[in-house]
């Protein structure tokens, strides 16, 4: 792939001597949607804090945009922190803030524009999520979909090069995950940007990204068109893609024994 946005080299992360990735190598293409699934609790929130910068890798390197991340001086890391957005299944709107002061918030902390500009932002950004009418509200007073959406549309508030979605579908009605699914093809066509998209729904992951990539096992299994990985022969992929609890991705985190855990000499 010649034109890559962010291009892994070699990582390897661990978490209590647990190995999460051990030398794995990936690129997500420029300007394309990149779906990154892969079984529960195989690493895929962790790669995308990766990419953000927020984890850091034990070895190998992580490239956004041809800077290395990790390797950065503070104000190469700020400039491409702000080429960007995020939406994170932690990234809690601030409960203190209304919806547009939460929206603003990356405009008044990142730019010098004046407070109408920003007004004029926010409310195209709460508009393309639907959520225009929902300016005045407290996060307290938004339901948990509608939450999400506020944070979106916080994540593009600087016009963002790359997004990375964790789970943008999760607790979304029909209607507003069509409306997602839209605004990220949307984003995507209309400003280039690149998108890398977590997601447990196969279906929808697959009906709109360019690029897939599986990952099982603290490696990338398999990676290609959606086409290509719909096509795929590895049994690890056939399983993941067909959701079958049997099969040689294992369905259980770790651990001991069940029958000691029972009698109780777990620690
Ligand atoms: N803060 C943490 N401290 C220790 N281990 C962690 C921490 N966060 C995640 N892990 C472990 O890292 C592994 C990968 O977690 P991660 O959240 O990246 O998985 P995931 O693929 O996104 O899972 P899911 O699909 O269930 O959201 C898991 O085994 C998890 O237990």
């Amino acid at each position: 792939m010649k034109n890559a946005y962010v291009e892994i080299n070699n990582l390897s992360f661990a978490r209590k001597e647990r190995a999460i990735y051990e030398n794995v190598s990936l690129k997500i293409p420029r300007g394309k949607i990149t779906a990154v699934m892969g079984p529960s609790g195989t690493g895929k929130t962790t790669l995308l804090r990766l990419i953000a910068a927020q984890l850091h890798p034990d070895k190998g390197s992580v490239l956004v945009d041809g800077v290395d991340i990790h390797k950065a001086n503070r104000s190469a890391l700020y400039e491409t922190r702000k080429k960007i957005g995020m939406l994170f299944q932690s990234g809690a709107l601030f409960s203190d803030m209304s919806v547009y002061e939460n929206v603003a918030f990356p405009l008044e902390e990142h730019t010098d524009l004046s407070e109408d500009i920003i007004k004029d932002i926010v409310l195209m950004k709460l508009q393309s999520v639907g959520l225009r009418g929902a300016i005045g509200l407290m996060p307290s007073e938004l339901s948990g979909g509608m939450a999400r959406r506020v944070a979106l549309a916080r994540a593009i508030a600087l016009d963002p090069e790359l997004v990375l979605y964790d789970e943008p579908f999760a607790g979304q009605d029909p209607i507003s995950k069509g409306v997602l699914v839209e605004l990220i093809q949307k984003l995507n066509k209309a400003v280039g940007i690149t998108s890398v998209l977590v997601s447990h729904d196969v279906e929808e992951s697959l009906s709109i990204s360019d690029h897939v990539c599986i990952l099982s096992g603290g490696s990338v299994v398999a990676q290609g068109s959606p086409e290509e990985i719909k096509a795929s022969n590895d049994e690890r992929v056939v399983q993941f893609l067909n959701g079958q609890a049997d099969g040689p991705v294992p369905f259980h985190f770790p651990s001991g024994s069940f029958q000691s855990d029972l009698m109780g000499d777990s620690n």
